[in-house]
């Protein structure tokens, strides 16, 4: 593996951008709702798109909906829910599902389980269940037995663990899934695509992104499969400035070589 603490490298060519939402373009933040992208970091995100004829999609375990009003107002390819909902470039939709008795039975023993352990937070997400525990983390281990009481329950869920969470999600899906189906299609295919993302949701599209000979960035501690690391969200922001000025002064001198060459010529 490479020196994970190392700055990753600023690259140019047909890239393809796939990112997560907290911790990574967005802020920790006490409560789910209060998180957003600065104002600049979307326009940011805009121009990369941009630059990349739309090669550019948020991977989040967060719904499509929200994902929608933290980016408002562009309209980017998605993928919530971990990978199981998704949003590609020409606005097709592509979801998996749980049964709905499932969903609902897990919703009413869910809520009533979480009623006794106070401070904890349930997020329901349709097919996914998020049990929030940062408000409460004495809940940490009582909330990780009641996902794996779930998942035993109910076969057709997965446990998803991450930053003072415990999720349940449908059996199979995944980020690295999720950015598969994205680099299969335009505008994605054939371009190195790049991820960044903090947490352990985000290990399954590091190990994609690697597959596909492409760069991976772990924001923060923590064991990763990712290749090289940025050390908070700040500096998330400043790497994905210089990488935009960096490509922009690629294509800017490429293009003067060209005008110099054809400009010889007609001489
Ligand atoms: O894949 P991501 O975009 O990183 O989304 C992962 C989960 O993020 C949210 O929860 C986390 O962020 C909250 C706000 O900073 C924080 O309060 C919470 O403790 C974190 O777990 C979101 O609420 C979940 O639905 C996402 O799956």
């Amino acid at each position: 593996m490479a020196e994970v603490s190392s700055v990753p490298p600023l690259l140019s060519g047909n890239l393809a951008f796939f990112f997560d939402l907290d911790g990574t373009l967005a802020e920790i933040k006490p409560h789910p709702d209060q998180v957003y992208i600065p104002a600049a970091v979307r326009t940011l995100l805009q121009k990369m798109s941009v630059m990349s004829e739309g090669a550019l999609a948020l991977i989040s375990g967060r719904s499509m909906s929200e994902l929608d009003k933290l980016s408002n107002p562009f309209h980017f390819p998605l993928a919530g829910v971990h990978g199981a909902e998704r949003r590609d470039i020409n606005d097709k939709t592509h979801v998996v599902t749980l049964p709905p008795p499932v969903v609902s039975a897990l919703h009413q023993q869910l809520s009533e389980a979480l009623l006794l352990l106070p401070g904890t937070e349930l997020e329901p997400k349709g097919m996914a269940f998020a049990l929030h525990y940062r408000q409460a983390p004495e809940a940490a281990d009582a909330i990780l037995l009641l996902a794996q009481q779930m998942t035993q329950r109910y076969p057709e869920l997965a446990l998803q663990p991450g930053k003072c969470v415990v999720e349940l999600k449908p059996l199979g899906i995944d980020k690295g899934a999720a950015i598969r189906a994205f680099m299969q299609e335009a505008p994605f295919i054939g371009r190195t695509p790049i991820f960044i993302g903090d947490d352990l949701t985000d290990e399954a599209g590091f190990k994609q992104v690697n597959a596909l000979g492409g760069l991976t960035i772990k924001v923060g501690m923590g064991e990763t499969l990712a290749n090289y690391r940025l050390a908070n969200v700040r500096m998330v922001y400043h790497w994905l400035g210089k990488l935009t000025q960096h490509i922009e002064q690629q294509k800017s001198d490429i293009l003067r070589g060209e005008g110099y060459e054809s400009l010889s010529r007609s001489l």
